[in-house]
């Protein structure tokens, strides 16, 4: 398997070289040349096997020959014995049609460790094989940070620096990240939003001279492997309803759109999808391109949502890609006049998203209301990001007998803010291992938005 950059100018790499790296040269994101299929013999013998077992089965084809059939089977299997469930991603019947995949069960209670317990194990296992060490660097709006942190703390070759915007996370995700005090991890609070954070962390892919030659990786969702890990849980939830004799729609609250992706490849890969809804909060420039080809920026606002706080969506590049038939002229022409002004999709491309994505934006207030009338409905407590995902299944499913899946993509102890104010005034509890997060000590350094600043702590924190 050869992965492909999404602008089209840089040399096709393998699955081990695309781990190592971020950002393409040109400034794209890598893709894999073709998606490989599963047919639907292979799809059915998915039903029963262990969470690892169908994790190896799908990704076997992107990893190629990088990693031995053992190897990677002993990683995953390892990977998924971090999560406190025995089914890893459990499916939850909330009424008739509508199930929530709980995608919260790792160490770090978000969906990001499904892909980030897997990363930090496969950055180990290819830079131990080279002798190498790297420099992480990502960018979080909350979530991503503390799993990658968790992830990639015990990989002895790697240092990591986590950009989180300065008081726009929770207080939860902000100590899940500050309070980790291993000599490797790095927190930068940044005087700014998340659209900033992740500008200065793809501007360090595009100039790495200020590492004098250290290796930079990322474990955002630019990383391939983010969203090859992503891809199963599709798998796994679609099989257990009847797939692939029966299709299934999903709800995916979504931002940097890397997790609706992962169900956009399934589907890719033979996955009978239905539809995959798209749910954003109020920064719903997703919602306003796949609705009404209104692909243009509006000022970030901070929600009850903040990890979906995110105006600048990274992986809605791999999907124009694909939409634009791998045209990466094309698709760096629009994202430069995107950069510069409000456009649109070519007409052809966006009627061929119409088939498949339909979408919803929810307001704060809504969301309180979502999270309110859920409890009364199902008993669940959704988290603010679930809401939004839960309300647009609910808004958007165009057929009532085909099920629709939300996923759930948090617990709701990490945002107590949402919670307190939908009329549940003692939160929602953490799990015991986490039960004194709130008095530990914190460590994080503060900076402004400016890339040059950021850039020089790094380069003199690695010097010492
Ligand atoms: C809890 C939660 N839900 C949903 C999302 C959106 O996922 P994505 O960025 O993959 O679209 C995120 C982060 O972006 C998140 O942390
Ligand atoms: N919501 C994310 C934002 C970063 O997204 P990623 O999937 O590209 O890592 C977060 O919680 O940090």
């Amino acid at each position: 398997m050869r992965y492909i950059s999404t602008r089209g100018q840089a040399p096709a790499l393998s699955f081990e070289e695309v781990v190592l790296t971020g950002l393409a040269p040109d400034g794209g994101l890598y893709v894999p040349e073709t998606y490989p299929q599963m047919s639907k013999e292979e799809i059915a013998d998915l039903a029963g096997l262990p969470y690892h077992e169908v994790a190896f089965r799908v990704m076997r084809p992107y990893v190629g020959d990088c990693i031995d059939e053992t190897t990677l089977r002993d990683i995953l299997k390892k990977t998924y014995a971090s999560f406190n469930h025995d089914a890893v991603a459990p499916l939850k019947q909330l009424d008739n049609n509508h199930f929530l995949l709980e995608l919260f069960h790792g160490p770090t209670l978000a969906f990001k460790d499904v892909a980030l317990q897997l990363l930090g194990r496969l950055l180990d296992h290819f830079l131990i094989k080279r002798g190498e060490r790297g420099v992480i660097m990502g960018a979080t709006s909350g979530d991503t940070g503390s799993a990658a942190i968790e992830g990639c703390k015990p990989c002895e070759q790697v240092d990591i620096y986590i950009l989180h915007p300065h008081n726009r996370v929770s207080e939860v995700q902000r100590r899940q990240m500050t309070c980790v005090l291993a000599p490797n991890v790095h927190n930068l609070a940044i005087e700014g939003d998340f659209d900033d954070c992740q500008a200065m962390v793809k501007a360090s892919f595009g100039d790495q001279s200020f590492l004098n030659g250290q290796r930079l990786i990322a474990v955002n969702s630019i990383n391939w492997a983010r969203i090859m890990a992503q891809i199963v849980y599709y798998f796994t939830s679609a099989v257990a309803l009847g797939s692939p004799h029966r299709e299934v729609s999903f709800s995916v609250p979504s931002a940097n759109f890397g997790d609706v992706f992962a169900g956009y490849v399934a589907r890719k890969m033979g996955l009978p999808i239905k539809q995959l809804i798209v749910a954003t909060n109020a920064n719903d420039i997703l919602h306003r391109t796949l609705h009404s080809n209104d692909f243009s920026k509006k000022k970030l606002e901070p929600t009850l949502a903040p990890s979906m706080d995110i105006v600048v969506s990274s992986n809605f590049e791999r999907l124009l890609f694909d939409l634009y038939q791998q045209d990466g002229k094309a698709v760096a022409a629009l994202l430069e006049d995107f950069q510069n002004q409000a456009t649109q999709l070519d007409p052809k491309a966006w009627s061929k998203a119409q088939e498949v994505f339909a979408s919803l934006a929810v307001d704060d207030a809504t969301i309180l209301k979502v999270i309110t009338d859920a409890f009364k409905r199902t008993g669940e407590l959704l988290d603010p990001h679930t809401a939004t995902g839960y309300l647009a299944a609910e808004k958007c499913a165009t057929d009532s007998s085909t099920p629709v899946i939300t996923l759930a993509t948090a617990h709701p102890a990490k945002f107590e803010e949402a919670i307190i104010k939908a009329g549940f005034p003692e939160g929602a509890s953490l799990p015991e291992h986490m039960s004194d997060l709130l008095e530990r000590e914190e460590r994080y350094t503060l900076l402004p938005a400016d890339l040059k600043a950021v850039q020089s702590h790094l380069a003199e924190v690695q010097s010492k």
